[in-house]
């Protein structure tokens, strides 16, 4: 199933717990200051900073109209009270955030996040009108098992139990299995394809009509420019979530400009 052209690419860094406020602002706007107008048309460019990042980035984007979106890393299912520490959706729809990653593996992990968790702030996302960037893949052990694509899909039935279609198609599913992530081992643009095409098929038996033709999939763990046009090439890959290669300004417009080489 691909139809891959009527989706528009997107890359997506994912800075974690990097770059203070004022690296933040020299970073996008090194980046803005590098990508040419049409490129942001054609490739949708999305920061995703720290939280304490977050209002210095959109006073950048939003005071000098650039062409770049801007998430979250994270949010609260609560929309408000005594959770300390924590960050709600309609705080983050305030700052005019698009996005927001949610059930990213160091947060399954280091925050004991499960599936239902993880849902729950998928639907906290959806209702403060921010799209969220849902992350699924699978440790070494269950990929050397052979179980990841029945894991993944799990994972994604987990995270859309009681959506509509429609709520589906605003979500970004990002496949990052997590033996990819940060060891420069990257998964071949086959196994990102097998996962990837696996999650657009189940989708699409679960929500028969458009929706699985019009949701976004991503790939991410390890992707440079020297590994992103194979792994585009992945007929439902619709671009990738960038975590460590996102934070060199140059790296990740070379990332964002795969069209070129
Ligand atoms: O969210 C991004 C991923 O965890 C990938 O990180 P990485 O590109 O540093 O491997």
């Amino acid at each position: 199933m691909a139809n891959k052209e009527a989706r528009r690419p997107m890359m997506a860094g994912n800075w974690k717990m990097n770059l203070n406020h004022l690296e933040a602002i020299a970073l996008t706007q090194k980046l803005a200051f590098s990508l040419p107008e049409k490129q942001l048309n054609d490739v949708e460019v999305v920061v995703l900073p720290p939280f304490v990042d977050l209002r210095s980035v959109q006073t950048l984007i939003d005071g000098d109209k650039l062409l770049l979106g801007y998430g979250a890393q994270d949010l609260s299912p609560f929309p408000s009270g005594a959770y300390t520490g924590d960050v709600s959706g309609p705080m983050l729809a305030k700052l005019g955030c698009q996005y927001v990653v949610v059930g990213h593996s160091e947060r399954r992990a280091y925050h004991h996040e499960d599936d239902v968790l993880v849902a729950e702030k998928v639907k906290a996302a959806l209702a403060h009108g921010i799209a969220p960037i849902l992350c699924v893949g699978e440790g070494l052990d269950v990929r050397e098992a052979a179980g990841h694509v029945t894991y993944c899909v799990n994972q994604l039935d987990a995270a859309l139990v009681g959506l509509t279609a429609e709520q589906v198609e605003k979500i970004v599913i990002a496949y990052e299995p997590v033996w990819a992530i940060g060891t420069g081992k990257t998964a071949t643009p086959e196994d990102a394809q097998e996962v990837i095409g696996a999650i657009r098929q189940r989708i699409a038996e679960t929500f028969p009509g458009p929706t699985a033709e019009r949701v976004r999939l991503l790939y991410g763990g390890s992707v440079k420019s020297s590994n992103i046009v194979e792994i585009m090439a992945g007929p439902d890959i619709d671009g990738a979530l960038i975590g460590g290669a996102s934070l060199d300004a140059e790296e990740f417009v070379r990332i964002v400009r795969y069209k070129d080489k």
